[in-house]
């Protein structure tokens, strides 16, 4: 159990209000030209990562007070309690042990006095045994054919995850398998994703911690109709379905053998679980070996962050930059920016990670904080952002600190496109810091040869006042060791803010209160009827929909 500490209370946080008071009467600007040094003294490589955190509006004081903070809330002793097993995910009563997944040391986990390790290197071997007879062609599918397409079914944390790292490591799909995904419970998903895809050489996995979720076991039941369409016979369905989950009961009442089945545990929170069997697609996609070196490269970010000190951890930090604008700045928003088209669902990930783990009012106390929990994520690849939001991150009106990323080696190096890109992503982190002076914008005016009314008219809108703070993380080439690394300092990262903000961040209530209702609602729809037992509006979005079907 992790203690209850209201950071507001903590002396750290009075030096904070002071200290952010006297920070915004200084620039990002005034920072820089104050110090020719502070590139490096603001970045650190872990590995093969630059990350670039100079161009913030923080000082030694500030990383001081921020440092203070997080001993004051004890961090060092949750993350040593959720490394050593403890149920630090107390609303459910589980232990919190996605690094167990990926724990290629394989040092001992205890959970409950049991050792972990053994299972979990137990379902590697048979994801790692089953990947290598479905590349091989030995898996065959009804009609003697090998697979060539897996069709993952799952949501949120039993897709997302999947989704992201078989699209930011295209590169490496030679194993001669296509994944899909169908996730959305309208039937547009399904229909499409099936229209691709062939019955004789697919393989569905249904991906569901819970295997009760309505959207999966809906889409499940749907792709197995249509397969049966084809296969006619139910007991061909064992060749073409496999299920990766937590509960054997409800995968069994499914009609799937579970020798098809590829276990996890309640200590694997869902948008945590792409390093246990929810990860198969990513494996049989990519290859089981370069699924290990995903497995690796977070292991690596797990040692770093478990064993450095809080002043060099690259998780802590950014934890403590990104709750330093959103509890000193009123920054309610993060934006998350990769300048690799391949990431192009990176900030869609950690939009779960982040707002279903830290998306919490209520402290470990059980009352409502009266500070700033969570921020809004948000993101789109670069350039693509440049032509659609940058506008309001560079002239708008709220603060929105954003992580830029890259990769400085290319896997389409075709012509001058990766220059380019990256010529856009520094220039963007340079402009965000530094802006544009007034001084700037009439001085280019006049040697356009504009009038002085012309420039009078226009000078202001021109100005960008900087001062917009990011962090950028550039990093050799995308490969599965350096994804694994970058997840995981993000998933770090929220459970560093979670614990300082007293709040429990492995848990979804959250997300009850809607299933429920939806719940009540579908039989609601199964006739003609009016109903007349909601408010006045739900009654009249449900009665209007019922006469227009
Ligand atoms: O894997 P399951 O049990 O189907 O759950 C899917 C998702 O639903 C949630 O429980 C709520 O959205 C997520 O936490 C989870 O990732």
């Amino acid at each position: 159990m992790l203690k209850s500490i209201n950071p507001t209370q903590t002396p750290a946080w009075e030096a904070l209000t002071q200290h952010s008071e006297a920070m915004k009467s200084t620039s990002i600007k005034a920072l820089f030209d104050a110090d020719a040094g502070r590139f490096s003294q603001y970045s650190t490589q872990f590995e093969d990562i630059l990350f670039d955190y100079s161009k913030n509006l923080i000082n030694d004081e500030t990383l001081s007070h921020l440092l203070a903070l997080a001993e004051q809330t004890e961090l060092s002793q949750a993350i040593a309690a959720m490394f050593g097993g403890d149920k630090i995910n107390a609303t459910e009563n589980r232990a919190v042990l996605h690094t167990a997944l990926r724990n290629r040391s394989n040092t001992p986990v205890m959970v409950d006095g049991e050792d972990v390790m053994p299972k979990v290197n137990h379902e590697l071997a048979k994801m790692k045994e089953f990947c290598e007879q479905v590349h091989s062609g030995r898996w065959k599918g009804y009609t003697g054919k090998a697979i060539t397409d897996v069709v993952n079914i799952g949501i949120g944390g039993s897709d997302l995850g999947p989704v992201m790292v078989t699209e930011s490591l295209k590169p490496y799909w030679d194993k001669g398998i296509t994944p899909h995904f169908v996730s959305n419970v309208d039937g547009t998903h399904v229909v499409e994703i099936l229209k691709n895809v062939n019955p004789e050489t697919t393989l569905f996995l249904i991906a569901s911690k819970t295997f009760t979720t309505q959207e999966t076991m809906t889409n499940a039941l749907s792709a197995r109709d249509w397969f049966l369409v084809s296969a006619g016979d139910e007991a061909h369905v064992a060749k073409h379905f496999a299920a990766l989950s937590t509960n054997t009961a409800a995968v069994e009442a499914f009609g799937i053998d579970s020798a098809n089945m590829f276990e996890f545990w309640d200590w694997v929170g869902g948008r945590y679980s792409l390093w246990s069997a929810i990860g198969l697609s990513i494996a049989l996609t990519i290859g089981f070996e370069r699924y290990e070196e995903l497995l690796q490269g977070a292991h690596d970010t797990d040692l770093h962050f478990k064993d450095t000190a809080l002043e060099n951890n690259v998780p802590v930090l950014m934890a403590l930059i990104g709750l330093w604008y959103g509890n000193f700045f009123d920054a309610d928003s993060e934006a998350i920016l990769p300048y690799d088209q391949y990431m192009h669902r990176f900030a869609a990930y950690f939009q779960q990670g982040n707002m279903e783990s830290n998306g919490k009012y209520v402290s470990r106390s059980g009352e409502a904080v009266n500070y700033q929990t969570g921020p809004i994520i948000w993101g789109e690849p670069g350039t693509n952002g440049q032509h659609a939001f940058y506008q309001l991150i560079h002239q708008g009106t709220k603060l929105i600190p954003c992580d830029f990323l890259a990769p400085a080696i290319s896997y389409n190096p075709t012509g001058d496109h990766h220059p380019k890109l990256l010529a856009n992503f520094f220039a963007q982190t340079e402009a965000l810091a530094f802006g544009k002076t007034k001084e700037a914008v009439e001085a280019e005016f006049k040697a356009a040869g504009k009038t002085d009314a012309e420039v009078a008219d226009l000078v202001a809108h021109k100005v960008f006042q900087g001062n917009r703070p990011t962090n950028s993380f550039l990093f050799k080439q995308m490969t599965p060791a350096t994804l694994g690394r970058l997840i995981a300092m993000y998933e770090h990262k929220i459970f560093v803010q979670g614990v300082i903000w007293n709040i429990y961040s492995f848990d979804q209530w959250g997300v009850e209160l809607g299933k429920q209702l939806a719940s009540a609602i579908l039989p609601e729809l199964g006739d003609d009827a009016d109903v007349s037992s909601h408010d006045s509006s739900t009654n009249g979005l449900i009665n209007t929909y019922k006469s227009w079907r």
